[in-house]
């Protein structure tokens, strides 16, 4: 296990930190599983890359992310494809977008506030080597 594994472990375990306070806030309960294509069942029309809290989860997991800055990119994903699929001035299209910039904010925050600025410097090296 070269050094670098030992990083990216140290990461993981950030990481999953991180989403389970995300996911377990209830306000951002609509964007911890994937959209229901059932029940919303235009979504993939509109939405070419859809992202939820679950499926980063599963990404921790599978080693998809080898930084945390891939990991908010994800975030950003969530927030902008609820932003597109919900661009309506009716109350609803506003609370859900209202909700996803308040994930995105929260998970940036919660990075800028938990991670060592260091650390992520180190692991965006390592990011661009694989
Ligand atoms: C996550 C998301 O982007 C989302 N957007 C919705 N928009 C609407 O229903 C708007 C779209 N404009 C016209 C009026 N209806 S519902 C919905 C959603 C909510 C959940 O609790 C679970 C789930 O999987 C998806």
């Amino acid at each position: 296990k070269r050094k670098e594994d030992y990083k990216l472990r140290e990461l993981r375990i950030f990481l999953r930190d991180i989403c389970r306070k995300l996911a377990s806030n209830r306000r951002f309960y609509k964007f911890t599983k994937p959209v229901d294509l059932e029940e919303v069942t235009d979504y993939l029309d509109i939405i070419k890359q859809p992202m939820d809290l679950e499926t980063m989860m599963t990404k921790v997991d599978m080693h998809k992310y080898n930084c945390a800055k891939e990991f908010l990119d994800d975030i950003d994903l969530i927030c902008a494809n609820a932003l597109e699929y919900n661009p309506d001035r009716t109350s609803s299209d506003k609370q859900i977008r209202h909700e996803a910039c308040s994930l995105r904010d929260h998970a940036h925050a919660l990075i800028d506030v938990e991670m060592d600025s260091d650390f992520e410097l180190e692991c965006q090296d390592i990011a661009k080597k694989r």
